[in-house]
């Protein structure tokens, strides 16, 4: 039997790569779809301006959208949530106190201690929050669970495997090239953007500096929170570019355990990583976490993006660098592995490890 999800924020960007990604789907069904009081009522297909390639679904053209009130949700398995963070915060409460397993994009409850922040090909095991989470909401199923900002998820996935092998990162920059996607639809206007790079992203370098950390930290003994990495430093640098879909990041490494690393060690610990997500078998998961390329001109945005359909990070350019110790440039999918695509690997490694309930 298939899990029934609903989508809130259905209409929106990252609302429509759930509907792409979910419509075939094999352990998922779309049951639901919802978004604001403008949408409600009409038929998706009606309701949507559709900004993805190729047609709506079928099983979801005719899909009346509802208004995102819990008690209309009430027989899905599991919600993702792409709402708007201006009303994130309130509605995906309503749902969690309704007992209701959510899994957000919106940066509301990411920085909640009690919130796992996951990436899932970096962090389940921070899914271990999810009883005290329970247990303080008195839920019986729900949990809620957030995914990180798009530019994130990239440069984690970069930094674990780094993490793991060589020890604590000193010092981190990173400066990004962030596709209009980003942010959501109609966002930046065309004369804002074309033959243009606009050097400021509001909130963003705080999200990236702030969330890295709580990413890439453990859990407390007693599995009640999660600690932040207190011997990283790290500064963001955030830019919006003419890209459509597809965030690059320059990132530069300081280790704390010298000797560093050489650039063909790097290069052999990015590309035989492998995460849990793979190993438990998730049906979304990439074969490769990382993809490795070896020539000067990679990545690139139109020719990268879509590496292990969207869910692979593809990382080149990687040499010593003089001021610190490595640099490289990384390039993510922002709207599939940066958001929805995220959402839907961490619910299937809830499904695997027997987190979800279906009705
Ligand atoms: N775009 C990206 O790459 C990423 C986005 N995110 C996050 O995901 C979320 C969605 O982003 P994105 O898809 O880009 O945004 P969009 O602006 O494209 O879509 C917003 C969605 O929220 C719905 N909405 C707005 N107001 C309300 C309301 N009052 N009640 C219910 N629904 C409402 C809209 O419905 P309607 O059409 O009816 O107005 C629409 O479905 C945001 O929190 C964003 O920060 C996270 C990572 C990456
Ligand atoms: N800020 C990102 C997208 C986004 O919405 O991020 P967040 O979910 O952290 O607010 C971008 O503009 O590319």
């Amino acid at each position: 039997m298939k899990v029934k999800t609903g989508i809130l924020g259905a209409t929106g960007t990252v609302g429509q790569r759930f509907i792409e990604l979910l419509s075939k789907h094999p352990q998922f069904i779309i049951h639901s779809v919802g978004a604001s009081s403008r949408s409600a009522g009409k038929k998706y297909s009606e309701a949507t301006k559709w900004k993805i390639t190729g047609d709506i679904p079928e099983q979801v053209k005719n899909m009346i959208v509802k208004e995102c009130k819990a008690k209309l949700f009430g027989d899905c398995d599991v919600i993702f949530s792409g709402l708007d963070s201006d009303v994130a915060g309130e509605i995906e409460m309503e749902f969690l106190k309704a007992d209701l397993v959510v899994f957000s994009n919106a940066k509301n409850y990411r920085k909640d201690p009690m919130v796992p922040l996951i990436v899932p090909t970096v962090n389940p095991s921070h899914f271990n929050l999810i009883p005290h989470q329970r247990s303080i909401h008195t839920l019986k199923k729900g949990f809620l669970v957030t995914n990180s900002n798009c530019s994130t998820t990239g440069l984690v996935v970069a930094l674990k495997p780094l993490q793991e092998a060589f020890g604590p990162l000193e010092t981190i920059i990173v400066q990004t090239m962030q596709a209009i996607s980003g942010a959501g639809y109609p966002g930046v206007s065309s004369l804002d953007i074309f033959d243009n790079v606009i050097p400021f992203i509001s909130g963003e370098e705080e999200k990236m500096e702030y969330e890295t950390l709580k990413i890439l930290g453990d859990l407390n003994s007693d599995q009640t929170e999660c600690k932040l990495l207190d011997s990283t430093n790290i500064s963001a640098t955030c830019n919006r570019v003419p890209v459509i879909d597809g965030h690059t990041e320059c990132v530069s490494i300081k280790f704390k355990n010298q000797p560093s690393p050489t650039p063909q060690e790097i290069v052999n610990v990015l590309d035989s990583y492998v995460s849990e997500a793979q190993q438990i078998g998730c049906h979304s998961a990439p074969n490769k976490c990382i993809i490795v390329r070896h020539d000067d001109d990679r990545p690139q945005p139109r020719l990268d993006r879509n590496n292990g359909n969207g869910y692979s990070v593809t990382i080149g350019r990687v040499r010593k660098c003089n001021v610190f110790d490595i640099k490289f440039t990384l390039l993510v999918h922002n709207t599939i592995l940066g958001a929805a695509g995220s959402g839907i690997l961490n619910a299937e490694i809830a499904l695997a490890k027997g987190l979800l309930k279906t009705q």
